[in-house]
């Protein structure tokens, strides 16, 4: 149920696909991340934390959708062929169909370990019943019924977890959906006090943190009028079958938040299991970790 003030959750996590699996290795869990941040929530449920979970495909999905261009998808000219048909060509259903076979494989994953730790969770595909155009969200939206779909399952002591995934496309036939996007729309329908990024990372570090003398930024301030953020002297990179935009999508989908969802106080970006994603979870500014908020 909705408290009074119309929040539907504490928190959106989005269990980061750097956290849940080994981003480097082909379809592999990382267990210890996955048990690490399934206790966490499952403690923060015991307390009576209210939460929607978001997960990231990591080694799932983005080496499929990269090596058959889903992200891409196919040129608007196609689409409209076929008598008013959208027939995809061979290749493309069948990189479309293996890119969903990986993610919803990773969703049974994520899911089974969170319901191992009692937590009472139900996976939400958004393929078929959320499309984009261009790789946007048509209406620049959730359609009402995945809001509503969410928050029915809320109110019954469910917790929704949503995945990356790869879409309809209006425009180019099909699209990845990235859950960075499912962050600024969750954040927003639920009303949540804040949101957290849960990667293999402590945070957002002035370089890529395997860089020798990368440091750890603590604060990123974000404009709350154009959602532009302070980001002199940071560097980053991403890794080469990402189609979803790596570290740089993740901060533009966090500014989006602070500039589309006014409940929520801050975002933060934290290492799975660490203490400080237990206290970001619980709305604190973590004291190891990225903090994001509005520049005052
Ligand atoms: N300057 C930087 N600071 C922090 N991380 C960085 C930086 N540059 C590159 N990275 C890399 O960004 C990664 C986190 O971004 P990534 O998009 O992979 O996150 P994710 O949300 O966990 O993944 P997914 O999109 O699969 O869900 C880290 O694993 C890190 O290696
Ligand atoms: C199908 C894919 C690759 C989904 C990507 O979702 P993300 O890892 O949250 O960006």
């Amino acid at each position: 149920m909705a408290s009074p003030d119309g929040s539907w959750v504490d928190v959106v996590v989005k269990i980061g696909g750097s956290a849940c699996t080994k981003k480097a290795q082909f379809e592999t869990l990382h267990m210890e991340n996955l048990t690490s941040t399934s206790r966490q929530l499952a403690k923060l449920l015991e307390e009576g934390g209210r939460m929607a979970i978001i997960h990231g495909a990591g080694s799932f999905g983005h080496q499929q959708a990269k090596e058959f261009g889903v992200s891409k998808g196919t040129s608007e000219a196609a689409v409209k062929s076929g008598s008013g048909q959208t027939l995809l060509d061979p290749r493309l259903r069948e990189g479309f169909a293996k890119t969903r076979l990986s993610v919803t494989t990773l969703s049974k994953h994520v899911i089974t370990a969170l319901v191992g730790e009692g937590i009472p969770a139900v996976a939400i595909s958004p393929c078929p019943f959320v499309g984009t155009s261009q790789k946007k969200l048509l209406g620049d939206e959730l359609p009402a019924a995945a809001a509503e779909g969410t928050r029915g399952l809320l109110q019954c002591g469910l917790v929704p977890v949503v995945h990356g995934d790869a879409v309809l496309d209006a425009k180019q036939g099909v699209a990845i959906l990235s859950g960075d996007v499912w962050m600024v729309q969750l954040c927003r329908e639920l009303k949540a006090r804040s949101a957290v990024f849960v990667t293999d990372v402590d945070g957002v570090f002035t370089r890529p943190p395997s860089d020798p003398g990368a440091e750890l930024v603590r604060q990123i301030l974000v404009d709350p009028k154009t959602g532009e953020l302070e980001l002199t002297g940071v560097s980053m990179n991403t890794a080469s079958h990402d189609v979803t935009g790596g570290l740089k999508a993740k901060l533009e989908s966090a500014a989006e938040v602070l500039l589309g969802a006014p409940s929520v106080q801050a975002v933060y970006i934290v290492r799975a299991g660490s203490d400080a994603a237990a206290q970001a979870l619980r709305g604190i500014t973590p004291s190891e970790g990225t903090t994001l908020i509005r520049r005052t």
